[in-house]
């Protein structure tokens, strides 16, 4: 199955590059890092690049930092120290009005799903083109799209309290593709579902990154790594990215033998 927006332009924002441009930087983090409160360090020292278009794993021993790595990047948490640059943009000191401008850019799918309990599956999808100013004609074929890509066409009506964690994580996902963002930001997005469901859903995430959005994808599961040629690792440990390489500076290393 082919979904639509495979063929269609961009609801919002604009899609510089697909396969075969020459990628330029959507994140750069420059000596960043970040605590909680007065607590220590959970992130030291990040120095990295994500490449636009780019496909990549972030993996490591639970508590390593994952989930507040991605905070920083979806601007949730700003750092405590060092520089991160976002699309193009410097945002450490950038005022806070000046966010949501940028976070409109960046499909997040929560560890913990945060879907809005009063509003229907269909809803809680539909809400990214709602607010990026599409009509209800433009709403309706999309979403009954993607929950049926999703599993979940006779589930359109539900709220998240009676959905399933597996469904609930899948209307998660459906509400962060479904405008096309610059950047996907998914946080352990298979950890509810079973090995199929793993695999359509990665299917999708591969689908949105051909179309030109860079991928950062949490997961503990090395069969979803393995199962992702190009994509490429960046590993945690403890707080410090690990680099066996010795290149932190430039894209992290592949996952599977490619430069
Ligand atoms: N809001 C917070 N306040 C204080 N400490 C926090 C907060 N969020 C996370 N931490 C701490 O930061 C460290 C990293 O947590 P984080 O959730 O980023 O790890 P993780 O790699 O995503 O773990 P997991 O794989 O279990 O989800 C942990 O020691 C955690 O206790």
């Amino acid at each position: 199955m082919r979904l639509s927006w495979q063929g269609a332009s961009p609801v919002t924002g604009s899609k510089e590059s697909g396969k075969g441009t020459k990628l330029s930087e959507v994140a750069e983090f420059d000596s960043v890092g970040l605590r909680y409160g007065t607590g220590a360090e959970v992130l030291r020292d990040l120095d990295f690049r994500l490449g636009r278009g780019g496909f990549y794993f972030l993996t490591g021993p639970s508590g390593a930092g994952k989930t507040s790595l991605l905070k920083l990047l979806y601007l949730a948490q700003r750092p405590t120290r060092g520089r991160i640059r976002l699309f193009g943009e410097e945002l450490t000191e950038a005022p806070r009005e000046s966010l949501p401008q940028f976070r409109r850019r960046i499909g997040v799918v929560f560890q913990d799903f945060r879907l809005i309990r009063h509003l229907s599956a269909f809803d809680n999808v539909a809400l990214p083109l709602r607010l990026s100013g599409a009509t209800e004609e433009q709403v309706e074929g999309p979403v009954r799209e993607m929950l049926a890509w999703v599993g979940l066409a006779d589930r359109a009506s539900a709220r998240p309290p009676t959905l399933s964690g597996g469904e609930q994580q899948r209307v998660a996902i459906a509400r962060a593709v479904i405008n096309r963002p610059d950047l996907l930001v998914a946080d352990e997005p298979t950890g509810n579902v079973d090995a199929e469901m793993a695999q359509r859903l990665m299917h999708l995430f591969g689908a949105l990154n051909r179309l030109g959005t860079t991928v950062v994808v949490a997961t503990h599961d090395i069969g979803l790594i393995s199962a992702t040629p190009g994509a490429r690792l960046i590993r945690l440990e403890n707080g410090t990215l690990v680099d066996p390489t010795g290149t932190l500076r430039n894209p992290p290393r592949p996952v599977r033998g490619q430069s």
